[in-house]
């Protein structure tokens, strides 16, 4: 069901565009105001997906209502309806968050069609809203430990800031996930994350892959593509595992950080990029330089602040909350009930030599669920655990 709130003070109109949509889909939900004061009132009352708000009123006119509206519930959608001679205003409410207007007398089409797009993109709107709050769950951090909750602590001062940000650790200890949540919590969130593993990607292929390239650069590049910078535009580039990029792609990453430009491969045009740069390594970068293998000017530009994640073994007392957590969140994932861990099993798996890895013990916990017994014991863990 579709509730639409209609305010106008003309009886005529009001009835013409109740009869059009009522008429048009019995799912469409009427409410009429006839006045602006009465529209917000009703408003304030109930939920609706949709107002029709003329411009002329007296007492409150449309423009007004919308602001409060907007106050009120900014995602939904206001149509305005213009009168002969106020177009400007309907134009000015467009600035002021109006989704669309139509003119009086109202064209049967036009309004169908203008009712059925603000809908469709009011809905959207809350799939998305959802779908981000899903992906927020999906990458929660667990742990108490002094480590974490320092994390914790450092992410929220860092993550509205510009700056770039380098995460050291071993794998699977939870990089990835540090780099997710400063951008979740960044102005940038709106935009892309965007992640590109510099280990998995051919030296020949890192630098079309970052900066794009246009058609006939090389062999396969029969079609312009843009890179990874540009689909970060306005939001964040995670480089993960950046230790194992080779010498020249760090050159032209170095110039980029420098200057706020990249260049596709085979173009010597300059593109401006607005991109805040995460990196992530479980090298010992210090040593990479000294070895060569990696540049100091671009460590410098990339460390201004530094996270190193913790193992697993220098933070055993997060275990027994991410056991739990695993446990509850793969249960779910296989539609299954989840087991319980008895004190055992969890002292058992503490006792354990845990080199990196959140991952590591992620996997544990779910070979666990699916070959131990109701409740999962220190036998169960000895059994199937094989560390
Ligand atoms: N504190 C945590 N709370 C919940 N899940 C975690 C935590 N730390 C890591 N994980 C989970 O463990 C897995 C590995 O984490 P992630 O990929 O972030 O590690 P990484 O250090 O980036 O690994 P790699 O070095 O291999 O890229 C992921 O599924 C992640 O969601």
């Amino acid at each position: 069901m579709q509730q639409i709130l209609i305010v106008e003070d003309e009886p005529a109109i009001r009835r013409v565009l109740v009869k059009i949509l009522t008429e048009e889909n019995s799912s469409y939900k009427i409410v009429e105001a006839v006045n602006g004061v009465d529209g917000l009132q009703a408003f304030n009352k109930q939920e609706f997906n949709l107002v029709l708000c003329d411009i002329k009123m007296p007492r409150m006119d449309g423009l007004e209502v919308l602001e409060e509206i907007k106050k009120i519930n900014v995602d939904v959608p206001v149509v305005m309806i213009s009168g002969h001679g106020d177009l400007e205003t309907a134009v000015e409410s467009m600035k002021k968050g109006a989704f669309d207007y139509i003119s009086k007398p109202p064209d049967l089409n036009r309004l169908l069609n203008t009712v059925r797009i603000a809908l469709d993109s009011a809905k959207l709107k809350v799939e998305n809203k959802q779908l981000k709050k899903k992906v927020a769950k999906g990458f929660q951090m667990i742990g108490k430990s002094a480590a974490i909750t320092e994390i914790k602590n450092v992410i929220e001062k860092v993550a509205p800031t510009d700056a770039r940000v380098l995460i050291t650790g071993p794998n699977g200890t939870g990089k990835e996930l540090v780099a997710h949540w400063l951008h979740q919590k960044s102005d940038r969130s709106k935009a892309n994350f965007i992640e590109v593993n510099c280990a998995a990607i051919p030296s020949e292929l890192i630098e079309s892959e970052l900066f794009g390239h246009v058609k006939g650069a090389f062999t396969s590049a029969n079609k312009d593509r843009a890179g990874k910078f540009e689909a970060a535009n306005g939001g964040t580039l995670f480089l993960d595992e950046i230790g194992d990029m080779s010498l020249s792609a760090q050159a032209k990453v170095l110039r980029a950080l420098q200057e706020n430009k990249v260049q596709r491969v085979g173009s010597d045009k300059d593109l401006k990029v607005n991109v805040r740069v995460i990196a992530a390594t479980n090298k010992d970068l210090k040593t990479e330089i000294d070895n060569k293998n990696f540049r100091e000017d671009l460590y410098h530009r990339l460390a201004v602040i530094m996270i190193k994640v913790p193992s697993l073994d220098e933070r055993k007392d997060d275990i027994p909350l991410l056991v739990d957590y695993f446990a509850k969140k793969i249960a779910k994932e296989n539609g299954t009930s989840a087991k319980v861990f008895n004190q055992t099993a969890v002292d058992e798996l503490m006792s354990y030599n845990w080199t990196g890895n959140v991952r590591e013990l992620r996997n544990v916990v779910e070979r666990l669920l699916i070959l131990g017994g109701d409740e999962i014991s220190k036998d169960d863990v000895e059994l199937f655990a094989s560390k």
